[in-house]
């Protein structure tokens, strides 16, 4: 069982984000963790802090000379705006005085409909914004992307497995049906301002979200997460929290703003007739000359009775716009008890680019604890012989 927690507050000292439960043997290093870090700041529509701030990472435990040890890993990532934030966040008393000098200490007493600001303050009885918004905020997503670079690695040398995402929609702003990232796309389309593998549609999302920039509003939109190169049967249809789809539902509806979720074809799946909505299988010449199986098509995103079939995973997930709008909407102070408008500081525009990256982080933590679980190993080695066995296993195959 693959176990991981994080902590700390969006303008804390720093998020701590621990894993547990990977074996002994996998290459990784800050490298790679900075290198996912950096993927999760880019895009057309991110907003200021995203260019100033950076994200100070260490690995401070389960890791040794580039391999992981077997142990539950620890990770820092620090955060380079800490020093003005020092006092307004301290985890020590602080005197009143030095507390009223601080503007950043005002109370924030004006929620923002579609943050967790008021019914966060209501139910853990604050009348100030401030303790809610600092975990409910999404810079906690650099430390599951933290770990996700460790799981992808983990993917890679025990499977050869690769997890790829593209941006699908912004907006009103939709991609052409059938786009499919290969595995190694995910440099390409790193390229791209709004991460959207369709140059066309890439230009109109950017002009979307300039136009929806200058009218002071945000956006929100859909992400594919793509994997090539996985076994069938991770998951399992005999229960429901075994299933692969549902785990993997509840993983990417846990991502802040997401607000729904689809595996393969969806929701377009349900409008069809089902001699067109499933995958027939037929016969093919494998590699080697044997027999083997085959789908025509891969409308159901590579999962099927809550089981890897063995075909591409798809899986989507579309983010509510961001809820910061700078034209800001209504709401209510709840210190004077007036009506009011929302907390309207810098904020994204649009975070659904550098959204794909969580999401491929939560899709990669998800697959591994799968993995893990179907085969097993204290060591990737043993992981990587358990897979061959059980492939080697497998008729017509
Ligand atoms: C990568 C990412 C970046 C975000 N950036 C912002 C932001 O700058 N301003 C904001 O108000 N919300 C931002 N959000 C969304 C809020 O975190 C989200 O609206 C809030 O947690 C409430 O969403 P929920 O109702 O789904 O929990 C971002 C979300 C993600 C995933
Ligand atoms: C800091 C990050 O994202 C933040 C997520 C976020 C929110 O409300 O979710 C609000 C913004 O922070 P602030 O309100 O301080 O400008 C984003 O910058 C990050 O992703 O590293």
């Amino acid at each position: 069982m693959l176990r991981w927690l994080t902590a700390g507050e969006s303008h804390g000292q720093q998020l701590t984000a621990i894993l547990e439960g990977l074996p002994a043997g996998v290459e990784v290093q800050t490298t790679d963790l900075d290198r996912e870090l950096a993927r999760r700041r880019l895009g057309h529509g991110r907003g200021a802090r995203m260019s100033f701030e950076q994200d100070e990472v260490t690995l401070t435990g389960g890791v040794r000379h580039g391999r992981t040890q077997g142990g539950p890993i620890a990770v820092q990532v620090g955060n380079t705006e800490w020093p003005k934030w020092s006092t307004v966040m301290s985890a020590d008393p602080v005197d009143a005085e030095v507390l009223e000098g601080q503007a950043r200490n005002a109370p924030l007493t004006r929620p923002r409909p579609g943050h967790a600001d008021l019914a966060g303050m209501q139910k853990y009885g604050f009348d100030d914004a401030r303790p809610v918004l600092e975990r409910a905020s999404a810079r906690e997503t650099a430390a599951r992307v933290a770990l996700g670079a460790i799981a992808q690695a983990f993917l890679r040398q025990a499977l050869g497995v690769s997890v790829v995402s593209h941006v699908v929609a912004i907006g009103p702003v939709t991609a052409p049906d059938g786009l499919l990232p290969g595995p190694d796309d995910n440099p390409s389309i790193d390229e791209d301002p709004v991460r959207c593998a369709d140059p066309a549609t890439s230009a109109a999302m950017v002009a979307e979200i300039d136009d929806v920039r200058r009218g002071g509003d945000t956006l929100g939109g859909v992400i594919e997460v793509v994997v090539h190169g996985l076994p069938p049967g991770l998951g399992s249809h005999v229960h429901w929290d075994r299933r692969l789809d549902s785990r993997l539902a509840g993983a990417l509806m846990g991502v802040q703003s997401v607000k729904a979720v689809e595996v393969g074809d969806g929701l377009e799946t349900a409008r069809r007739r089902g001699s067109v909505a499933h995958d027939e299988i037929v016969l093919a010449d494998g590699p080697d000359g044997a027999k083997r199986v085959q789908r025509l098509t891969d409308r159901a995103g590579g999962i099927e009775g809550g089981m890897t079939n063995g075909e591409v995973l798809r899986v989507r997930a579309a983010m509510k716009p961001i809820s910061t709008v700078p034209r800001a909407l209504q709401t209510v102070d709840v210190a004077t008890q007036e009506p009011a408008v929302a907390i309207n500081q810098r904020s994204d525009a649009c975070a659904v680019p550098r959204g794909s990256v969580v999401m491929e982080a939560m899709v990669a933590l998800v697959l591994a604890d799968a993995v893990l679980e179907k085969f097993g190993g204290d060591s990737v080695a043993e992981t990587r012989r358990n897979v061959r066995a059980y492939l080697d296993s497998l008729p017509l195959r």
